[in-house]
């Protein structure tokens, strides 16, 4: 193992630039919409024939009037009328079918959504857990995709919905062209009633899901509290915490009925005004025998049907809800995930290598300037007080993180240029409290890896005495298992033997074993994985001891680098272990 205090050949950051950069929210609702690009074009042929059939049933309904009233035997009118009626026939199953279709639609759409956000974080990993926290990633993946799931059939209702009250302005047009005119005196206030309803709402709901976001962020925060909280007796103080965000809420959603209230009160006012100018205009123009009294009945159908604002302020209203859930929902995506290569690694191997590695958090350098080689099958021990950058760097040696300056090399080749396969195959890890994934604790002890490997592993990390103690011994459902903060760590370690990668990184892995386990252990770990390389983040001064060398971090800084006996003559480095005995 070598090290240098200077800084070694630094070499451009091998981060994880995205190739493009991240879509915003309607680029998410476009690329949604491209994925229902079928259901949407159905969804607006079937809301486009809907529209046809409303502005085509009051020029038939007028004509079986003028036919009723020109002729004693009521000439055609009978034909008229049963077109009114096929049409409204077809109109009610033009409505039920668009119902169903805008339903699906919004399900697809919200799993499809749900499906790659869910992918795009579980890929970015720790960098989107650390931007987002818990309940608020947990808010936008489940609430904000089912709302912004509705958009491409918003967008296809929408689309159509606009339809009726323009073919209807046209279909004015062809009664008598002064009668569209009228309409269209009115039609910019009308205009502004949209315009000024879409931007207050698309406000208000930024603020809504907001305040949301907020409420579950400290709802996760509690319930995994909730052993600290029970213990200080603090419930009350808990809840009131928890649920601060509920005034904003209520604001924001009261402010959005407030907005929504407006927009139709400003509608029904509108529209009727509307409405009774174009019939007064119709009746004038039949006073001068302009119009057939058939052709009024259908103009003032056409009026409403113009002023069918109602229609517009829900769908309008429906879309920018989407769009802002969209937004925000896509922010997700903003957090690139890793980029990979396509080299693979030697058959044979496992030096690692840290080049001049800097890492920043939020403005600190946590690690400066690190050089580090670990040879092959060695184990290196990473000590230091606490915050001094072991659990940072363990990181970037796995690629959990990526440097923001230097290089991690595996056998040479720098960890970003890996095919994401070999990376995986070539390095395991185990942490300080490891997580259950899985259905039984055969599953998650294998994550992946060969069956066959489970039991052995499983042994060599003092797991099986009691996984077999349980009444289903390895098939336990996970979720069923009371574990110890030990046991929970021995099936962490034991899932890091059964991997069987070339590196092995153990981040403090073995903090909760008592002593004679962790003697045991550690002693499986050199026996278990012959010719791993393994870096172990250590507290205890006898995991040190078992390590070729120990990397003593100070302030993101390597102070020193040796065997645990040598550097334990020094008094600075016996006080990182405080209150341990000798150098074991
Ligand atoms: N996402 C982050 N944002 C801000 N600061 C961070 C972040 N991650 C780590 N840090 C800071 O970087 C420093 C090093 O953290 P790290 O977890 O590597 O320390 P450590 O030596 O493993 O500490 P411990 O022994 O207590 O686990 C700490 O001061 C920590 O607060």
């Amino acid at each position: 193992m070598t090290h240098s205090s200077t800084a070694g050949p630094s070499s451009p950051e091998g981060g994880p630039a995205p190739a493009a950069g991240p879509p915003g929210g309607d680029a998410l609702l476009r690329a949604a919409i491209r994925h229902s690009a079928a259901r949407c074009v159905a969804l607006c042929l079937l809301t486009t024939a809907g529209a046809g059939t409303a502005l085509l049933l009051p020029h038939a309904l007028g004509r079986a009037l003028d036919a009723l009233l020109t002729g004693p035997t009521g000439g055609d009118a009978h034909h008229w009328l049963l077109i009114s009626a096929a049409l409204v026939a077809v109109g009610t199953l033009l409505d039920a079918c668009e119902g169903v279709l805008t339903g699906t639609t919004a399900a697809r759409t919200t799993a499809w959504l749900r499906h790659r956000l869910v992918r795009h974080v579980l890929d970015t990993g720790p960098r989107a857990t650390t931007r987002f926290p818990a309940g608020d990633l947990v808010a936008r993946l489940v609430g904000g995709t089912a709302q912004a799931g509705p958009a491409p059939a918003t967008v296809a209702a929408l689309a159509a919905t606009l339809l009726t009250p323009l073919g209807a302005i046209v279909a004015l047009g062809l009664v008598d062209l002064r009668l569209a005119l009228v309409f269209l005196v009115g039609a910019p206030a009308l205009a502004w009633l949209l315009r000024t309803f879409a931007r207050a709402t698309s406000d208000c709901v930024s603020g809504y899901l907001r305040a949301q976001g907020d409420l579950a962020t400290r709802l996760t925060e509690a319930i995994g509290g909730a052993r600290t909280i029970a213990a200080a007796r603090t419930a009350d103080k808990e809840t009131a915490r928890v649920l601060a965000p509920l005034p904003e809420l209520s604001r924001q959603g009261l402010r959005m009925w407030r907005v929504q209230g407006r927009a139709s009160a400003g509608a029904v006012t509108l529209a009727p005004l509307l409405q009774i100018a174009v019939i007064a205009a119709a009746g004038l123009l039949l006073l001068h025998h302009s119009l057939t009294v058939g052709e009024l009945l259908a103009a003032s159908r056409y009026a409403v049907l113009a002023t069918g604002v109602g229609a517009l302020v829900g769908d309008l209203g429906a879309l920018v809800r989407t769009r802002a859930a969209g937004r925000r929902t896509a922010e997700l995506l903003d957090v690139p995930p890793p980029r990979y290569g396509d080299d693979e690694l030697p058959a044979y191997g496992g030096d690692l290598e840290l080049r001049g590695v800097t890492v920043r958090r939020a403005g600190r350098t946590v690690l400066d300037r690190v050089d580090l080689t670990v040879p092959a099958g060695r184990t290196l021990a990473v000590v230091g007080a606490s915050g001094a950058g072991k659990s940072t760097l363990a990181a970037l040696a796995g690629r959990l993180a990526d440097p923001d300056e230097g290089t991690v090399l595996l056998d040479g080749v720098p960890l970003p240029d890996l095919r994401r396969s070999a990376l995986r195959s070539a390095v395991g890890h185990a942490f300080e409290r490891p997580v259950l994934l899985g259905d039984t604790l055969a599953d998650t002890i294998a994550l992946g890896a060969p069956e066959d490997r489970v039991v052995p592993a499983a042994r060599a990390a003092r797991a099986d005495p009691f996984v077999r103690r349980l009444p289903d011994g390895y098939a336990t459902p996970c979720a069923d298992v009371p574990l110890s903060g030990g046991e929970l760590q021995r099936l962490g370690l034991a899932r890091a033997f059964a991997h069987g990668g070339r590196l092995l990184v153990l981040d403090d892995a073995l903090s909760s074993l008592d002593t004679v386990t962790e003697h045991e252990i550690a002693a499986a770990l050199l026996d278990h994985t012959p010719g791993a390389t393994r870096l172990i983040v250590a507290h205890r001064a006898t995991t040190a001891a078992r390590a070729d060398t120990v990397a003593w971090l100070e302030g993101g800084r390597v102070r020193a680098l040796g065997p645990h006996e040598r550097l334990w003559r020094d008094p600075a480095y016996r006080a990182v272990f405080a209150g341990e005995d000798g150098p074991a």
